[in-house]
């Protein structure tokens, strides 16, 4: 008989969750060759397009959360990531024209109109795949599962900073304005992780229950990692 591992501690647990960046989008080859200034305005344009419906299912996802969840303090707080991304109001200010809203901008300031970007048409078959798995896994699982999954975004302010960095010296044809998205998120992708690792470390305490989280996040890596294997594949120079 094997013996039961022991829990991770909270401190350890966490630092397992981290170094699972190791496999973030950030170091796949296309991400690496977008952040070179080595893509052509084709890619640049086919990584916008695609990553549009990365945007479109995000809100969804979240709604469906929501609507797993039973503890209402967690959904006073998830509800915020929706209107991050939708909006809210009269579109006066950026945070009420919401994320949507700012990835249609930069889509705009790489050349591409709203009307292809919305219609969703031009999405690779194997990227809306890829996002449509994000929403199933979060509409079929326990909520705690879902926010789990979301713990990517630990990765996320350094890959939007890296866009800030290098964009605009690599491709200067694209209006600065049009990076507003990347800017945007780095704030909020530290606020919701915040609430994603306390729900993370309270909910998953066994060693099972751990590793399963783990697992989960490396299901969600995966996902970003095959949509940038599709946008390679669909846009190769
Ligand atoms: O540009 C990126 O590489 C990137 C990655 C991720 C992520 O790691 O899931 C998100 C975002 N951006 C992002 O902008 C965003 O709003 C977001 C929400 C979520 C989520 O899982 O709920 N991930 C991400």
């Amino acid at each position: 008989m094997t013996a039961l591992k022991p829990a991770w501690t909270r401190e350890e647990f966490e630092a397992q969750l981290r170094a699972k960046g190791q496999s973030y989008h950030i170091h796949h080859p296309f991400n690496v060759k977008m952040n070179a200034g080595e893509c052509s305005k084709e890619q640049i344009r086919g990584w916008v397009l695609n990553r549009f419906y990365y945007q479109w299912i995000i809100p969804i996802k979240d709604a469906a959360v929501m609507s797993n969840c039973q503890d209402r303090e967690t959904r006073r707080r998830w509800i915020s990531r929706i209107l991050d991304h939708d909006g809210f109001g009269e579109y006066k200010t950026d945070t009420e024209c919401g994320g949507l809203e700012a990835w249609t901008r930069l889509g705009l300031a790489v050349g591409l109109d709203r009307e292809t970007l919305w219609s969703l048409k031009q999405v690779e078959p194997s990227v809306k795949f890829a996002c449509d798995a994000y929403v199933n896994f979060a509409r079929q699982q326990p909520w705690q599962e879902a926010i789990c999954s979301s713990l990517t975004e630990m990765f996320a302010p350094q890959i939007h900073k890296d866009r800030l960095a290098t964009w605009p010296t690599h491709y200067p044809w694209i209006e600065s304005a049009g990076l507003h998205y990347f800017r945007s998120r780095i704030p909020l992708a530290q606020r919701d992780v915040d609430h994603g690792l306390e729900v993370t470390l309270n909910h998953f305490t066994t060693r099972a229950q751990q590793e399963r989280a783990l697992d989960i996040l490396q299901f969600k890596l995966d996902i970003l990692w095959s949509m940038l294997d599709g946008i390679e594949r669909a846009y190769p120079v």
